[in-house]
């Protein structure tokens, strides 16, 4: 398809949008008056179904709910008006409550995908200002810088090294160079140079452009408009859901056919014997579990996202629970990312100087002429600045610094210093900014009329540089071995206690440069991250920590965050840390030795990222790994868990994680760590439940079926029951809070099965024990030979009652309930209560019991059955006290004490 925007010139496609090139969009009407017009800019579409169709489609989606359309039919015509009614009743519920299920897992599969809203800088009026990308109109003139997500289509207008990754949308991996000169207009999508793609990415420079299509016009949103007819990939759970569904049909539906035909020829009446099979098999097909599955999983991420860690993908939910191996960034992560200097060297110095706490201007340390060519150094070669006005300070009103937190810190210490700001008087001519790959920063400005350099950055970079030094009268000398030495030691002191080491120099020739000293800079460690870090490592979690810093601050800040690092500094250095420059050196299986041990990776650029993922996966490590960067994105891509930084990381980073973290902190994967255990030990809690319920009622019918005994149950009874297992009670399984206990137990395997044969186990167990003691009741009932309402009341309140507190035990695979807190789940709650609402109902409700033929029950035979059925609680009680008594679980109290 051909765009017209291809062909015009920017001026052209200016006045076709009425803008203006420099100041965009300028009136507020007319903005509101585009946005009612093209609508937000987003791919939210309505559903072009409405609800009702959906419910109706329900009917006739499922086969086993036609054969019971078949067999309320069949009765209508044998003139059981009654059956009919009470069949096509049973269809409607057991329909219902499946819809609503469905429904609730749409709706909360919806609320994920406003969880990342995605931000813009756009320029009206002439004023840039940061906005949510939804709100953007044609017209509007956007910029761009690296690391920036494109927010839509635009056509750009002004372009500086300006490269964008469109593989997201053409599948080109090599970033596409972008020009501003018009082109032909009907360029196929990969080589339309001068136009940038919603979802797009901005790999290199900046640029600006001028928005000529939003939401569903966008290229991205024909794409995606097409990919959503196309299937949505299921999680592995889902799959493994799916896989075990029909398994468990095939089964169901073999026994359900031997039933039907034993009973047929026992001489049964078919028509009964059909409807119940049919109604077995809705009841013992867990149809329910890939949707329960689903919401459950949802849940966790909204659950998730409010403890500040958001989840882009449901499969990461799954992993989170399998990560033993944690690679975090220090600063910012680990650390606050807030920086004051608290120590400066000058040559000649025999300690460093130490520079107070608090804001106070007046502090009595006198500035040698040394010091001062240092804080000079630093002030030029900076690039923070005060936020002029609070607008400025769009992310983060209560910082009133812009740039990097180092250039602030030395900003601030100049400050204190009486230093005002040089940078206008001494005009800057060029600069090599800082990156993390380049670990310095310098510029050339124009100082006492000759070209001099300003360099500033990790030591190693600007000893390099350097063939002379400063001592504190401000006299040069030459940069003598000795002299090198006695600075490194210096270095060396300072990192010891954690802090971050910048040096500073400056001169008129590039490569032999003036040095002036030291700073040395803290970077306080974030609250709860220490904390998060044992408890991690207790639940058997590897923690490794990646930094740009040098190896002698990483493994002091490791040390002082409870790492697993030795306390002498010459066997951390040696055996649990590594610079990257040594990484490069290492073959492949040295360097898996190294990865299996290592704590710290020091002095590593973003690259390093890739071959540590690579090495651990090798290791068959499950690996979480955080970035913020544009170079982090293929590191976190091939990471199992790639986490991005909400608020210091890049757009390109974001997209490529799997989970994002809102408040950048260590403490919040801690969170997201238990919550992914957690929600996978519900998932087994509601199947075994599933399991539990499904086994027993088959096993019931058939067991009375080859015994040649009357049914103990009918079919509107069984698809009652099927409610409650399909329903809510499985359902507020999944919502259970997670237990404490989640994190003393080691990371699941990759791929470990979720039906153990523990749990297989547990399933008989309670199974055995309900067909048991429901068959029993019946006999008793039956002594009369005659199945009566009454009997089968009995047999049908037994096997409910015996369901709920099924469900009750199953809350927990290991834990008591009575420890876990009868009443502690609220959901359960409402879930069980309403059950056996619905029970009372069914039994004491003149209609209901017509349509479920049965009688009230008195008092006496409630409480019968409640002692009865509630040994299903008792025994697995039992068993869970074998469990901790044999020490086969390990839980936070048996650990301290293990400790002790
Ligand atoms: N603004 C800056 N100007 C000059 N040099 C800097 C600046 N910031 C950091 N450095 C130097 O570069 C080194 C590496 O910094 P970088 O920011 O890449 O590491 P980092 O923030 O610790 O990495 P990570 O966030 O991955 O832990 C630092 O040790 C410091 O010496
Ligand atoms: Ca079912």
């Amino acid at each position: 398809m051909s765009n017209p925007y291809l062909s015009y010139t920017t001026e052209q496609t200016c006045a076709d949008l009425e803008t203006d090139v420099h100041n965009g969009l300028s009136n507020i009407q007319d903005i509101a008056k585009r946005h009612t017009v093209y609508g937000d800019n987003d791919l939210a579409v309505d559903d072009d179904e409405s609800i009702v169709v959906q419910f109706l489609k329900q009917f006739i989606q499922d086969p086993l709910i036609l054969l019971l359309f078949a067999s309320a039919a069949i009765s209508i015509l044998l003139g059981n008006i009654d059956d009919a009614f009470s069949i096509a009743l049973a269809i409607f519920i057991v329909v219902t409550v499946g819809f609503v299920q469905e429904y609730r897992s749409e709706k909360s599969l919806e609320a994920l995908n406003n969880l990342v809203p995605h931000y813009c800088n756009v320029i009206r009026s002439g004023v840039t200002q940061h906005v949510v990308a939804t709100k953007l109109v044609p017209g509007d003139l956007i910029s761009l810088q690296i690391g920036d997500r494109v927010p839509a289509d635009l056509r750009i207008v002004d372009a500086v090294e300006f490269e964008v990754d469109e593989s997201n949308l053409t599948g080109e991996t090599n970033p596409r160079k972008k020009i501003t000169e018009p082109l032909v207009s009907n360029l196929p999508l990969g080589e339309r140079s001068n136009m940038a793609f919603m979802g797009t990415l901005v790999r290199h420079g900046h640029g600006r452009g001028i928005v000529v299509a939003t939401g569903a016009d966008t290229e991205f949103g024909r794409v995606f408009l097409t990919m959503r007819e196309t299937e949505k990939p299921k999680t592995p759970l889902q799959n493994s859901m799916d896989h075990l569904g029909k398994q468990l049909s095939a089964i169901s539906i073999a026994g359900i056919a031997i039933i039907v035909l034993v009973g047929f020829f026992q001489g049964k009446n078919w028509l009964e014997m059909l409807t119940i099979g049919v109604s077995l098999a809705v009841a013992a097909i867990p149809e329910g579990l890939p949707i329960i599955v689903t919401v459950t999983l949802a849940l966790g991420v909204l659950r998730m996202s409010k403890k500040r860690a958001i989840v882009r993908r449901l499969p990461s939910v799954e992993t989170l629970g399998s990560v033993n191996v944690i690679c975090s960034d220090k600063t910012g992560t680990l650390t606050m990312n807030h920086m004051t200097v608290t120590k400066m060297y000058t040559p000649g110095m025999t300690t460093p100087c130490i520079i107070p706490d608090g804001d106070h201007l007046d502090f009595s340390i006198e500035k040698t002429v040394g010091m001062n060519k240092l804080l000079l150094s630093s002030a030029l070669c900076n690039n923070s600045k005060r936020h002029v006005n609070k607008s400025d300070a769009i992310l983060d009103t209560t910082n009133p610094w812009a740039g990097f937190p180092v250039d602030v810190a030395l900003t601030e210490c100049c400050e204190r210093f009486g230093l005002n700001d040089p940078r206008g008087s001494y005009p800057r001519l060029s600069e090599m900014p800082f990156n993390s790959e380049r670990k310095y920063m310098s510029v050339i400005a124009h100082y006492n009329s000759t070209k001099t350099t300003f360099m500033k950055g990790a030591m190693d970079q600007v000893l390099k540089s350097c063939a002379y030094y400063t001592d504190s009268a401000g006299t040069q000398h030459e940069l003598t071995p000795y002299m090198r030495d006695e600075i490194r030691k210096h270095e060396m002191d300072m990192a010891k206690t954690g802090l971050r080491i910048i040096a500073a120099a400056s001169g008129i020739l590039p490569n032999k440069l003036v040095f002036h000293g030291l700073f040395g800079i803290n970077d306080p460690p974030r609250p709860y991250v220490r904390e998060s870090i044992q408890q991690l490592m207790t639940g058997g979690v590897r923690i490794i920590m990646i930094t740009g810093d040098s190896i002698v601050t990483a493994v002091s800040v490791a040390r002082a965050l409870g790492m697993a690092i030795p306390s002498s500094d010459q066997d951390a250095i040696q055996n649990y840390a590594i610079t990257g420059d040594q990484l490069d050196e290492l073959d492949d299986s040295s360097l898996r030795d190294v990865v299996s041990r290592a704590v710290v990776f020091a002095r590593t650029t973003p690259n390093h990222k890739m071959k540590i993922v690579k090495a651990l996966q090798s290791l068959d490590d499950v690996v979480a790994m955080t970035g913020d960067g544009v170079n982090d994105a293929p590191a976190l891509k091939l990471a199992d868990i790639g986490i991005a930084m909400g608020r210091q990381g890049t757009d390109v980073a974001k997209e490529a994680a799997d989970m994002i973290l809102t408040d950048d902190s260590f403490a919040t994967i801690l969170h997201a760590v238990e919550e992914g255990k957690g929600i996978f030990n519900n998932i087994r809690n509601f199947i075994t439940f599933q399991l539990s319920t499904s086994v027993a009622a088959l096993s019931l019918i058939a067991i009375s079926s080859l015994f040649g005994l009357q049914n103990p149950l009918n079919a509107m009874q069984i698809l009652w029951i099927n409610i409650l297992m399909d329903g809510p009670p499985a359902q507020s399984l999944g919502v259970e809070t997670v237990d404490d206990d989640v994190m003393m137990k080691p990371p699941r395997p990759r791929n470990a099965p979720i039906l153990t044969v523990q749990l297989l186990k547990r399933v008989l167990l309670s199974a055995f024990i309900i067909v048991f003691v429901t068959t029993l009741v019946f006999k008793v009932e039956m002594k009369d030979g005659q199945v009566t309402a009454r009997d089968t009341t009995m047999t049908f309140t037994c096997f409910v009652l015996f369901d709920m507190f099924n469900a009750l035990s199953c809350r927990s695979e290991t834990k008591s309930v009575f420890k876990l807190g009868i009443f502690s789940n609220r959901m359960f709650n409402i879930a069980v209560g309403g059950s056996l609402l619905g029970q009372t109902l069914v039994i004491y409700v003149p209609l209901f019991q017509k349509i479920f033929q049965t009688e009230a029950l008195g008092f006496k035979d409630i409480v019968t059955l409640l002692i009865y059925t509630s040994s299903v609680l008792w025994v697995d009680e039992i068993r869970k006290w074998y469990l901790h008594r044999k020490g086969l679980v390990r839980t936070k109290s048996t650990y301290i004490l293990g400790n002790v």
